[in-house]
């Protein structure tokens, strides 16, 4: 299994004390696997996906991930797994903006010692990158970011990619668009797939889905 998640369980302080976002969330999801996960506005998807790249702490339960505890290992540890073993793409695209496309896009597999020129060309290209590479994240469209973001989690060969509305930001056309690209890579890099995601039609693309409610998974 690549990732075993199990009676997770996170609160966050409110004014009047602990308000539990994740009442005991369990989950698996084997190499190559797609998942849709949707769930209402607050319901706890981004802190779900933010558990499982171990960017937040859990208050309880665990999280293997590509046979390491998340929540036992320190924040250094936390860092190398994201690097070796997930990819991210967020809604808001988090490209660095000191950094041209080209070395956006090769930033975690450099992190990671695992730059392959051949590949993040490749990628580049089955993006419709390859005019922009030179450009840097504010001379580019919402779109065009968005696809150096996904290139940039493809590139270091991720096991895992975690998407949280990663086409949440573009309009309808632009959206399918790249999520058409984004789906397809996906496949063929073999990666599994934790997507958030509001729109029932995208969730129904993907290989199962589940629905986070009252902080348990339906
Ligand atoms: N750092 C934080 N401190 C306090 N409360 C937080 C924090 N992060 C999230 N929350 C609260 O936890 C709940 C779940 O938030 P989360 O962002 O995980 O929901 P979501 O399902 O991803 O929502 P959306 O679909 O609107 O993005 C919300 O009520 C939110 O206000």
């Amino acid at each position: 299994m690549l990732l075993s998640i199990e009676d997770l369980r996170k609160s966050y302080l409110g004014p009047e004390g602990p308000v539990p976002v994740l009442r005991g969330v369990t989950l698996s999801l084997q190499a190559g696997e797609t998942l849709a996960l949707t769930g209402e506005s607050g319901s706890g998807k981004s802190t779900l996906l933010h558990l499982v790249a171990g960017l937040d702490a859990a208050d309880g339960g665990h999280v293997l991930l590509d046979g390491q505890e998340v929540t036992r290992l320190d924040d250094s540890g936390r860092a190398r797994l994201r690097r070796s073993a997930v990819g991210i793409v967020f809604q808001q695209f988090n490209l660095i903006p000191s950094l041209d496309v080209a070395a956006n896009i090769a930033f975690q597999a450099r992190l990671n010692d695992t730059p392959e020129p051949r590949a993040l060309s490749r990628l580049a290209g089955a993006l419709g990158l390859e005019p922009h590479l030179r450009k840097y994240p504010e001379q580019l469209s919402g779109g065009q970011q968005q696809r150096v973001a996904i290139a940039r989690a493809l590139a270091a060969r991720p096991k895992l990619i975690l998407a949280d509305e990663p086409t949440g930001n573009l309009d309808e056309a632009t959206a399918d668009e790249v999520m058409e690209q984004f789906l397809a890579l996906v496949a063929e890099t073999g990666a599994a797939l934790l997507m958030v995601t509001h729109s029932p039609r995208l969730a129904a693309r993907l290989g199962r889905q589940a629905h986070l409610s009252q902080g348990r998974l339906l």
